[in-house]
């Protein structure tokens, strides 16, 4: 095999593009650009991660649905106060066969404007509330930007849940538990830590009331990600749709329901391989892996008997059925004709979180070998420990992955309150959290300030001189506020901005 050709530090989209392609998780659809085709690799963390979010939400009484995936132009309408900043995005079906189709239809790129004529028929009573559907599925977002595997994609698999609530505070509730499920999804099953905050004006959901999101970090280009997000619609697609319930305190009043809507889609995946990987290639955390220990026969060489060959092979057999047993997903690595130097290299590439090695060495101390595949530490376990030993270790592995990334996200969010420190603090890879006052001109003006100058000489510079680097944009408003910020006196951190600071807001270079 070839491994990784480039290194993460030296060209990180290029190793990111080969660790996605190499580790068989991904295959370009070269048939049409910006499409990706996801292999076995891929849909076992998928499923890993739908199956946990799946049962969790069914705790919260959310139940299943499916709507049709086309949209018409009607109930496009509908939602015509932000249509328009979408429009660019959305794949029309104009024709079947080879007749033109009477009204053409648009292939979903979210489902409100699907859903909602049929909310509006099913709720009626406040009995009817809570309604709350969730639906797995796919979206396609004619992207006009660079698309890459996971990150950026003009289809991909998500989940879109949408509730109806008799009020504010009820639907608030919600957003803020279906929040914390995201931030588990990252935290406990792709050891990716995430901060948990609120969108500003700018940067919500457009057509909602207010965004709450989980926000990643990437230590290699320090940028922030969205994770995903949990919008509080308010009453504005009621309104829209006119869902309504008549008043249970006031006969004959009618109230528009409060909805929420809320996404989480593969890009976590794209997420989780930027984080751990290394110049190896894929490093997976043990809870997510398809396979969690690869078990490889070493030291079989040509001059074993056949008879003591068959013996060992035996052995190993043992070793795979008590890790079986113990509920450990394991393989055994017996190809002929490769050694086990190619074998470790494959599956290191392949991010497997446990080499166990098994030689006439090994079988005469009655131990296993181990490799861990995020640290390369090696040792030994005893044949008679492997059932309490090897889950404790995967365990550790999936612990000490999060605590090496939440360190490097700590490390690199810093807290800022002299302008002049921003840009540096950006260019060292942090991301920034300042005193500001959450007003969208200022934060465009902040975007403005801190995109990299391309210098003059620069204009007219040879090909592949460095273009400039983008400004900062918000991320979120921590729930975890800092200390230090005083109401009427602090003011906002942006030198052309007069304005007094409204919160602590985390900005950064982003995706
Ligand atoms: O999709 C949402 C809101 C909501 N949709 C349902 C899941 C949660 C949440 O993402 C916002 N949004 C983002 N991006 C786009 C659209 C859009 O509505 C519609 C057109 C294409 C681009
Ligand atoms: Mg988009």
């Amino acid at each position: 095999i070839i491994g990784i050709t480039v290194s993460k530090t030296d060209n990180f989209s290029q190793w990111y593009q080969e660790v996605v392609l190499k580790a068989e998780m991904i295959e370009y659809y070269t048939e049409i650009s910006g499409f990706f085709i996801m292999r076995p690799a891929t849909m076992h963390i998928w499923n890993t991660i739908r199956k946990w979010f799946q049962e969790r939400i069914e705790a919260l009484g959310v139940e299943e649905t499916s709507f049709p995936m086309f949209l018409s132009q009607k109930s496009l309408e509908k939602e015509k106060d932000h249509v328009e900043g979408f429009a660019p995005e959305l794949a029309w079906v104009t024709k079947a066969g080879d007749k033109d189709l009477e009204v053409p239809v648009a292939v979903r790129p979210t489902s409100e404007a699907v859903m909602y004529p049929y909310y509006s028929k099913w709720i009626r009573s406040h009995r009817d509330l809570p309604l709350r559907l969730n639906q797995w599925n796919s979206v396609v977002r004619w992207e006009a930007k660079q698309t890459t595997p996971f990150l950026r994609a003009r289809e991909f698999l998500w989940q879109e849940g949408h509730t109806a609530h008799l009020t504010e505070q009820l639907a608030g509730e919600e957003v803020l538990q279906i929040l914390e499920l995201y931030a588990g999804i990252y935290e406990q099953l792709l050891a990716v830590p995430v901060v948990r905050g609120r969108k500003t004006e700018a940067e919500k959901f457009a057509g909602g009331y207010y965004t709450t999101t989980v926000e990643g970090y990437i230590p290699s280009n320090g940028r922030g990600i969205q994770g995903a997000t949990s919008h509080c619609l308010g009453q504005n697609f009621s309104k829209m749709f006119d869902i309504t319930v008549e008043d249970p305190n006031e006969k004959g009043k009618h109230i528009n329901v409060w909805q929420n809507s809320w996404g989480l889609s593969t890009r976590v995946i794209g997420v989780m391989v930027m984080i751990h990987g290394d110049d190896k290639g894929l490093v997976l955390p043990p809870r997510i892996a398809k396979i969690q220990s690869i078990l490889i026969p070493v030291g079989l060489t040509a001059k074993m008997t056949a008879e003591d060959k068959e013996k060992h092979l035996k052995h190993l057999d043992e070793i795979f059925f008590t890790l079986k047993k113990a509920g450990i997903r394991t393989e055994v690595d017996l190809r002929e004709g490769y050694t086990p130097a190619w074998k470790f290299n494959d599956w290191e590439l392949k991010g497997v979180p446990l080499r166990l090695e098994f030689g006439p060495k090994d079988a005469a101390k009655d131990v296993v070998s181990y490799a861990r595949r995020d640290t390369g530490e090696k040792g030994t376990i005893p044949l008679a420990e492997l059932t309490a030993k090897v889950p404790e270790l995967l365990e550790t592995i999936q612990q000490d992955m999060y605590n090496k990334a939440e360190a490097a996200y700590r490390a690199h969010r810093l807290q800022i309150t002299k302008w002049d420190d921003v840009v540096p603090a950006l260019d060292a890879k942090n991301v920034v959290i300042i005193p500001h006052c959450l007003v969208p001109a200022c934060e465009d003006k902040v975007k403005e300030l801190t995109a990299g100058r391309a210098d003059d000489a620069a204009e007219n510079a040879p090909e592949g001189h460095k273009a400039p680097s983008m400004g900062m944009k918000s991320l979120c408003i921590p729930f975890e506020q800092p200390e230090g910020l005083v109401k009427g006196e602090t003011k906002c951190l942006s030198p052309e901005c007069t304005r007094l600071a409204e919160q602590w807001c985390m900005f950064g270079r982003s995706y």
